[in-house]
């Protein structure tokens, strides 16, 4: 899918993200497949997937567009969504739709550049999803060239800790405010509402995991709250 089909594809609507960690008690993906099939089943117009195994077992039950990314922790670095160059290698043996990748500017691990790592995306034709935390990260990558933000790492850096249940609706508007790059709002949407909210906000689709896709998040949510 190109640019423009994948953007008249997402515009205003709901994307899924399915992921389970290993540690995760839906890890798997035979699981993982499911679940974008219920996403699908449900009215998502593409899906958000961790890992090339995942990412394999969820295009043969669907042909909605994926977005990408391989999650993987390194010593020397806090970034682990699509962190090196490694990863995205990964990605394009699988052909996603779009490369997710950790656009903030912390350091990476091996000291590689977000700029290389860029170059080296768009020599391969590949769209990129830039999660940021801030406004400036957000800046930063679309001069590197990114072709969309999403709000996904707000509240996950320490420069951003944020004690909110909801999602970071500011960075949403400042970013569609200051930017012609279509800007994706994610991160602990919680509710149908919010979804809207955010869309009228600017945001130009939504991407919503846990909520979803995540029951011991959500039966956690349900108990915590009978405890309390
Ligand atoms: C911070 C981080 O690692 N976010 C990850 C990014 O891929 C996922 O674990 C989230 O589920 C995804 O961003 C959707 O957000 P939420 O699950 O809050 O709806």
């Amino acid at each position: 899918m190109d640019k423009t089909e994948f953007l008249d594809q997402i515009k205003g609507k709901l994307i899924v993200s399915c992921q389970a960690l290993e540690d995760e008690p839906l890890h798997g993906s035979d699981v993982m497949a499911k679940m974008a099939i219920a996403a699908e089943t449900g009215g998502a117009v593409a899906i958000r997937a961790n890992g090339k195994e995942d990412i394999a077992a969820i295009q043969k039950v669907t042909n909605l567009p994926i977005i990408g990314l391989v999650k993987r922790v390194y010593d020397d670095s806090e970034v682990y969504i699509t962190p090196t160059k490694k990863e995205i290698d990964e990605l394009l043996t699988v052909n996603v739709d779009v490369v997710a990748i950790d656009m903030t500017n912390r350091p990476r691990p091996n000291n590689e550049s977000l700029a290389d790592l860029m170059k080296y995306m768009k020599e391969n034709n590949q769209l990129v999803l830039a999660d940021v935390s801030t406004l400036d990260e957000g800046l930063e990558a679309v001069r590197l060239g990114a072709d969309f933000i999403s709000t996904t790492l707000s509240g996950y850096t320490n420069y951003t800790n944020s004690n909110s249940n909801g999602p970071d609706i500011t960075l949403v508007e400042q970013l569609v405010k200051a930017t012609d790059v279509p800007v994706l709002a994610e991160g602990r949407i919680q509710t149908p509402q919010q979804a809207k909210e955010v869309i009228n906000k600017g945001a130009f689709s939504v991407v919503v995991g846990s909520i979803i896709t995540r029951p011991q998040y959500i039966t956690k949510l349900f108990a915590d709250e009978l405890n309390n």
